[in-house]
């Protein structure tokens, strides 16, 4: 699976915890992040993550865009959720995309919790039987 990592600067620590706690399932898939959260996670888990542009930068557009081709299948945002960021557009528009494909989004650890639980026990299977139907690039609507 592709794993899409983010975090504000509040909840970094927490993610990056997170990230240690269940190396031995996010060692088994492949890994994106913004930035400065992926910098941290290789940093401290010693995992291999591919980092994108740093958040306020365009990095949640990176990772729109490759929720908007079906390449990621799972993100996990601690957003902050008490401060206004300058690029809130961004960050809205990054959720928005998972609810238009469909991809499991978690915002608080109890849910990414779950959620990884489930991926390692295969209840996100279906993320590559959806993929075969209802991808852009094999459904022919990349273009549009
Ligand atoms: O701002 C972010 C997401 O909106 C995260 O970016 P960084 O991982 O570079 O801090």
């Amino acid at each position: 699976m592709n794993i899409a990592l983010v975090a504000h600067d509040v909840y970094k620590n927490l993610l990056v915890d997170f990230v240690i706690a269940y190396k031995h399932i996010f060692q088994k898939h492949q890994l994106y992040a913004t930035g400065t959260t992926g910098r941290r996670i290789s940093e401290a888990a010693k995992l291999d993550v591919i980092r994108l542009r740093s958040g306020p930068f365009g990095g949640d557009q990176q990772i729109g865009a490759m929720i908007a081709m079906d390449d990621i299948d799972l993100l996990i945002f601690f957003r902050d959720p008490i401060s206004a960021l300058g690029h809130e557009p961004d960050i809205t528009a990054l959720l928005r995309l998972c609810d238009v494909q469909q991809i499991p989004l978690a915002t608080n650890l109890g849910t990414a919790e779950m959620l990884i639980r489930a991926m390692e026990n295969g209840f996100l299977s279906w993320r590559e039987e959806i993929r075969k139907y209802d991808s852009p690039r094999l459904n022919g609507t990349e273009n549009i």
